[in-house]
């Protein structure tokens, strides 16, 4: 018999550090909100903050697959961060008047509609990110950073079309990689339908 190699422990580094990442959420959120759509330090922070935590969102993951750290655990939590990390900054970017609610809104049922359905599943063992996922997250990061950052201050309101555009990109790259999880859900419930119904 062939000895399986012992399975990482979930406390490890990359864990640890998109849990980290998870807590700055809260932090620019209140930075966002207290500065209320101004172009203060508190925004520029905020803006700081949100990059710093998503731009990490690489580092965990190549740690974990560098080291053979990857656990179910560090599958389950690395895309919940990245989503506590965008909704907060979506959800303070429409409060504050910044972002259309209906494009946050439509964000946010893919986002949680995703995350319901792998936990849903969880027994099966945790689906991965897929590569529009990680590319629509890659999307959403340029696309919130660009609105986070006041740039319109410095540069003119033009700056605000720009944004738009890349919100757009996000936006239909979200659609669509969410249509596609839930394409491949589909055809593996009636695969797993047939292989029972035989
Ligand atoms: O679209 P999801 O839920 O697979 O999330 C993708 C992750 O955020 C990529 O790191």
């Amino acid at each position: 018999m062939t000895e399986q190699p012992p399975r990482p422990s979930n406390w490890n580094l990359p864990n640890a550090i998109t849990i980290v990442r998870i807590f700055f959420a809260p932090v620019f959120f209140w930075m966002l909100l207290a500065d209320g759509g101004a172009d203060g330090a508190l925004r520029w922070w905020a803006a700081v903050l949100f990059i710093v935590g998503i731009a990490t969102d690489g580092i965990d993951g190549h740690i974990a697959r560098s080291r053979g750290l990857v656990t179910e655990l560090g599958k389950l939590l690395d895309p919940i961060a990245d989503k506590v990390l965008t909704g907060a900054a979506l959800i303070g970017l429409s409060i504050i008047g910044e972002l259309w609610w209906w494009v946050t809104i439509v964000i946010l049922v893919r986002e949680v509609g995703i995350t319901v359905y792998r936990f849903a599943v969880i027994r099966g063992g945790v689906i991965p990110a897929s590569r529009g996922g990680k590319l629509k997250t890659v999307a959403q990061a340029i696309a919130i950073s660009l609105a986070l950052v006041p740039l319109w201050a410095l540069l003119g309101d033009w700056v605000h079309w720009v944004n738009w555009v890349f919100m757009g990109i996000a936006l239909v790259l979200t659609i669509v990689s969410g249509l596609d999880y839930a394409w491949n859900a589909v055809k593996l419930h009636r695969q797993q339908g047939e292989g029972t119904d035989a």
